[in-house]
């Protein structure tokens, strides 16, 4: 099947603000957006779609990051994986959309995991596998922060120069703060030296003991504690603690207390060792690239318009293969899905009930759905807005905002955090020039937009898209209002729709305090040869996150095809056994 450029571009969501007088009359410049852009479709999304094949080695449900990244990495050592993708281009939540010459992210445009040493730069890596690179924009502030009691701060590139902004806010803390901070450092210091592959693959486990003992015993001391345990053994100031539980919330929806400390360890390290970088071209470039590089691979291919239905049995009770809506059906030695644990084991889900293994209760009890998000994307004129717009003149591409720390998480309509994203302050290949795309997004949970009638849900949208102008207005962008061009706005059932992700969740998030990533699932399941990857699998969400999912997956894959060397198949199956086992009694 050939993939049309209207296709290819299909609308996130479906807005007619022109239908709505009280819009239009606010916003007098504003009109609807253009028709779905003409050009043509990338190379790799026109060359993907060859016939599907009969029988792989792997196959792959969905092509986020994480399945893109294990399939990459797969096909680099020699299996022949095939990728079969319900919607019409790769990525998932790392998609993107075109309109009107502006080239939208889907997703988060704040990218970690692409720098160039160590070995936690997993996105380099995983564009490496295939042998693919991407330029990028180094983002010399992380993220500017704007919350109550007057807390503006940015998290710079350069470490010290942040310690040094957030102690000037709270002297009393100094030695607190560099505690903390110093703390993940630990963390990241101890992964960033060793290859990272699958916890449940013993012979790497006992190689990078071997190699690397005293990281290992230092991670091991952190991977079941959570962040705000960490914070609290070092600071005593509750506004502080606030901030951090913003630093935390800010990528993993939780506050500190439910954030485990590798991932914090992780995000608050790299951000100042490989830094933030936006690779030029958009978010979907990456996906784009290794979907390019996958199907340079002999026996490799990806497919679009390629939605599965439901996990192929054999006789003895193992996963086989992935049959599409339309009946047809890839046989292979290791199914992987790369939809969420809700979409994989739930109801409706790609295993029927019956087969579904009793330890998923036990993922059910501790982790619940994260709220989606109300997602912005809006064109904005630079001449129209009343605040100088470039890097050298001091805008930062990525914010955060809250006017009121109560409304941290459960704050609705538009009224609590928002992120905001200026990509196009780093990359003006992103829209026509003299214009900006501003993405603001904001927690927001399905049973808000549910079975909403057109017309009502259509104004929900609008009226979240003035609550949010306004206030950005107020306090960051004046001009705002007048400014903007076109927009589009997508709801929790936007992101269900287009993303298949069940409530349009941004992942699943500790229900209750757990012991870090301890009890967080690896690639296995219960059910033979099925595999899971992606963010409902250790570490959790985030594209590198994902990515490192990614590699672990394709190790374990591998290592089960006999494509690497493992310990004695024996003394494989048995340790891979027992240290699942051990897990499941955490
Ligand atoms: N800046 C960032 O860090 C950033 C940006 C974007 C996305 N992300 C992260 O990406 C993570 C998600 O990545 P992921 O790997 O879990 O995947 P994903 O949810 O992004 O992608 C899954 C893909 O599987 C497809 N799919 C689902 N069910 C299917 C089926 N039955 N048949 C065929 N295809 C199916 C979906 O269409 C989708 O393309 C999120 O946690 C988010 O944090 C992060
Ligand atoms: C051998 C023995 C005995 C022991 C071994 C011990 C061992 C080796 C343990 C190893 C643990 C490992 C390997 C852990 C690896 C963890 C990794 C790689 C974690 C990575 C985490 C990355 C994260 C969480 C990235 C998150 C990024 C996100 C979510 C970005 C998105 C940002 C937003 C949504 C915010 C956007 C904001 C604005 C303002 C727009």
């Amino acid at each position: 099947m050939v993939v049309s450029a209207f296709q290819a571009h299909v609308p996130l969501a479906h807005r007619h603000p022109s239908a709505h007088p009280s819009i239009s009359s606010l916003h007098p410049a504003r009109r609807p957006r253009a028709s779905a852009t003409q050009a043509s479709p990338p190379a790799s999304v026109q060359k993907a779609n060859a016939p599907l094949p009969q029988a792989v080695d792997a196959v792959f449900i969905g092509s986020g990051m994480g399945a893109l990244t294990a399939a990459a990495d797969l096909a680099s050592k020699g299996a022949s994986v095939a990728v079969l993708e319900s919607y019409l281009i790769p990525g998932g939540s790392s998609g993107w959309f075109e309109r009107d010459g502006f080239r939208f992210d889907v997703g988060a445009s704040m990218i970690f995991g692409f720098g160039e040493r160590g070995t936690t730069n997993l996105l380099t890596r995983a564009l490496a596998t295939v042998g693919k690179r991407l330029e990028t924009k180094p983002d010399p502030v992380q993220v500017r922060y704007h919350l109550p009691d007057g807390i503006d701060v940015k998290v710079h590139r350069e470490y010290e120069e942040f310690l040094a902004e957030l102690i000037k806010k709270f002297p009393h803390e100094k030695k607190g703060i560099r505690k903390f901070y110093d703390a993940c450092w630990s963390v990241f210091n101890s992964l960033n030296c060793m290859p990272l592959k699958s916890l449940e693959e013993p012979n790497y486990l006992l190689r990078v003991f071997a190699a690397h003992p005293i990281a290992c015993l230092n991670l091991l001391r952190f991977i079941g504690r959570n962040a705000g345990d960490i914070a609290r053994d070092h600071i005593k100031d509750e506004t502080l603690l606030k901030f951090i539980d913003m630093e935390c919330y800010s990528w993993s929806v939780v506050p500190a207390d439910l954030t485990p400390m590798i991932n914090a360890g992780m995000v608050f390290s790299d951000r100042h060792y490989g830094g933030i970088n936006y690779p030029i071209g958009g978010v979907g470039r990456i996906a784009e690239e290794l979907v390019a590089g996958i199907e340079e691979c002999d026996g490799c291919s990806v497919h679009f318009g390629a939605r599965v239905k439901k996990v192929v049995f054999d006789g003895a009770g193992a996963a086989c293969g992935g049959q599409l809506v339309d009946g047809r059906t890839v046989s292979a030695k290791a199914v992987i899905s790369n939809a969420t644990r809700w979409n994989t084991f739930g109801e409706k889900g790609l295993v029927e009930a019956e087969r579904v293994p009793q330890s998923e209760a036990r993922f059910r009890e501790r982790y619940v759905k994260s709220p989606s998000f109300c997602s912005m994307h809006i064109a904005v004129r630079e001449k129209d807005l009343k605040v100088a717009m470039s890097e050298e003149e001091g805008m930062d591409c990525h914010h955060i905002m809250l006017d009121d720390w109560g409304e941290i998480e459960t704050a609705r309509d538009g009224k609590g955090t928002l992120f905001i994203s200026i990509p196009t302050v780093l990359d003006k290949s992103l829209a026509p020039p003299d214009m900006h795309i501003f993405h603001v997004f904001t927690p927001s949970w399905m049973d808000e937009w549910n079975g909403l009638p057109y017309a009502e849900y259509q104004a929900k949208k609008d009226a979240m898209l003035n609550t949010v102008v306004a206030r950005l207005e107020k306090k960051l962008f004046p001009g705002l209002n007048d400014a903007i061009e076109f927009y589009e706005v997508g709801s929790a059932r936007t992101h269900r729709r287009y993303l298949g992700r069940v409530d349009g969740s941004y992942g699943p998030v500790a229900g209750k305090k757990l012991a870090g990533l301890m009890s967080m699932p690896f690639n296995r399941t219960d059910v033979d040869n099925l595999y899971c990857v992606g963010d409902s699998t250790f570490p959790g969400q985030g594209l590198n996150a994902t990515a490192f999912s990614g590699f672990a997956c394709a190790h374990r894959v591998a290592a089960d095809l006999g494509i690497i060397a493992t310990l004695p198949g024996p003394i494989d199956s048995f340790l891979t056994d027992l240290l699942s086992r051990q897990r499941l009694k955490l």
